[in-house]
């Protein structure tokens, strides 16, 4: 069976991460999510990343490192998700981000409804977060 490529956005400042809502009208409609987005044909998961982060954001981020890799089977298919910690590429620059992505700090984080195949990305960043 098919497995589609995800590459995901754990973006930090300040201890805080950058956190959206998915609209209705997608599978897991109304769920908060990170940025992020399907891999394009041989599209590595770290440029995914960055060209998401931009796309949804409106931010320039660079990828800090990976932080967890997994496979998850929802109802809509099977994806293989890869998470990376980023940072804002300019750190003095603008990190407004758009709409409806915000700043959010860890303690929010651990109580919002993010998708299922986020649960174990989740409890690592609480446990270790990054220090940007
Ligand atoms: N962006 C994002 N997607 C997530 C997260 N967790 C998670 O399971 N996913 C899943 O990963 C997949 C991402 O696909 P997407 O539909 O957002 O991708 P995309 O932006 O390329 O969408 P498009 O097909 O409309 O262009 C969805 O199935 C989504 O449910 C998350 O934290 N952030």
């Amino acid at each position: 069976m098919d497995i589609t490529r995800v590459a995901i956005g754990i973006v930090w400042r300040g201890g805080r991460v950058l956190v959206g809502r998915r609209s209705q009208d997608v599978p897991l409609g109304g769920a908060a999510e990170f940025p992020g987005g399907k891999c394009k044909p041989n599209e590595p998961p770290a440029a995914t990343v960055v060209r998401e982060c931009r796309e949804e954001t409106g931010l320039r981020v660079r990828v800090a490192g990976k932080r967890h890799r997994c496979k998850h089977q929802y109802d809509h298919g099977r994806l293989e998700l890869h998470f990376f910690d980023c940072v804002i590429a300019d750190p003095d620059g603008d990190a407004e981000p758009r709409p409806p992505f915000d700043w959010v700090d860890l303690q929010t984080v651990a109580d919002l409804d993010f998708p299922e195949a986020n649960a174990m990305v989740l409890s690592m960043i609480v446990g270790s977060p990054l220090d940007a």
